[in-house]
């Protein structure tokens, strides 16, 4: 059995696809990459919130996947819409690297009277702007070392990065700071296999799914989805497992950041399942977050 993994072309997305294939190896199954582009990597100048939202980067590997022209699709999982097409599947999902968001300061910072920071992310501008109102925040689009070199070359005070992504291909050095204040996008870090939902390999995939983070992703995408948010709305929201306890924290901004509802939960591990995400967020819409959120969709 030789196992045709779909991914995008980009250095970030090779690595995940070839650390899927490094995980299927040391279980004795051989694979192979089949490079496909995406709608997001073609179109680079508009901004990922108008783009059409949802699946922007996964449609092609998902075409692929249910016309049997690849066995799995390795994705970062924030970047995978809540609801897959019909007929596919979250299969299983490899450990979790750092969630966390990181800032990137330019090369040679320059000294500025007013900060401007760049991110594409509707979910970093308003926690930045909650955070930091006073400050001007600009789009920033591009695979990530398109986006680190623009970020040296214009007068910004510094851009927005997934630390994970930084970590995986070589520039952990360029992250400035971890924004730990922050709360991450749903499964933000987690790189997720989907696959039809018949296949024979089920057993094999089962053998590298990471079971905690896992879980952590599940819920996170729960809440997401319960909200009603794509992968480019202002939420985030992250588990993680400490002792047999499994905390975490979400929340809604508006767009600008001047409103923002949070939740907090801790439960035994035992106790986790996906369904928890969407008992918080739903405590989350009963002190209004649908108006906020309807706010940020027209804004
Ligand atoms: N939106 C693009 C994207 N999708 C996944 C990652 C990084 C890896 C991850 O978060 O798992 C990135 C780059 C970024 O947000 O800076």
């Amino acid at each position: 059995m030789k196992l045709r993994i779909g991914t995008r072309k980009s250095t970030l997305a090779l690595w995940q696809a070839n650390k899927v294939a490094d995980a299927l190896h040391q279980q004795g199954i051989d694979s192979e990459l089949v490079e496909i582009e995406s709608f997001g990597d073609k179109v680079q100048d508009i901004p990922l919130n108008k783009l059409g939202d949802k699946g922007v980067f996964t449609k092609a590997l998902d075409d692929a996947l249910l016309a049997g022209e690849i066995d799995l699709a390795v994705h970062s999982l924030k970047d995978v819409p809540t609801v897959l097409p019909e007929g596919l599947k979250l299969t299983a999902v490899l450990e979790r690297g750092n969630p966390a968001d990181a800032l990137v300061r330019p090369a040679q910072p320059k000294k500025m009277d007013t900060r401007v920071i760049a991110t594409g992310s509707i979910r970093r501008t308003a926690f930045w702007k909650n955070r930091f109102p006073e400050d001007e925040v600009v789009g920033l689009r591009g695979n990530v070392p398109t986006r680190l070199d623009k970020v040296d070359s214009n007068e910004w005070y510094g851009g927005i990065f997934a630390a994970a992504g930084l970590e995986r291909i070589g520039y952990e050095d360029r992250i400035s700071e971890v924004l730990h204040w922050m709360i991450p996008a749903p499964s933000q870090g987690i790189v997720g296999i989907v696959t039809a939902d018949e296949i024979e390999f089920e057993n094999e995939l089962a053998k590298i799914d990471h079971k905690e983070s896992h879980i952590c992703g599940a819920i996170e995408r729960a809440f997401l989805n319960e909200l009603e948010a794509g992968c480019s709305s202002p939420v985030g929201a992250h588990a993680y497992i400490k002792n047999e306890m499994l905390y975490f924290v979400g929340a809604v901004l508006s767009l600008d950041g001047s409103r923002r509802l949070d939740v907090e939960q801790e439960i035994l591990l035992g106790e986790a399942s996906a369904d928890k995400g969407t008992t918080w967020a739903k405590m989350l819409k009963s002190e209004g977050a649908e108006e906020i959120l309807e706010q940020a969709e027209n804004g």
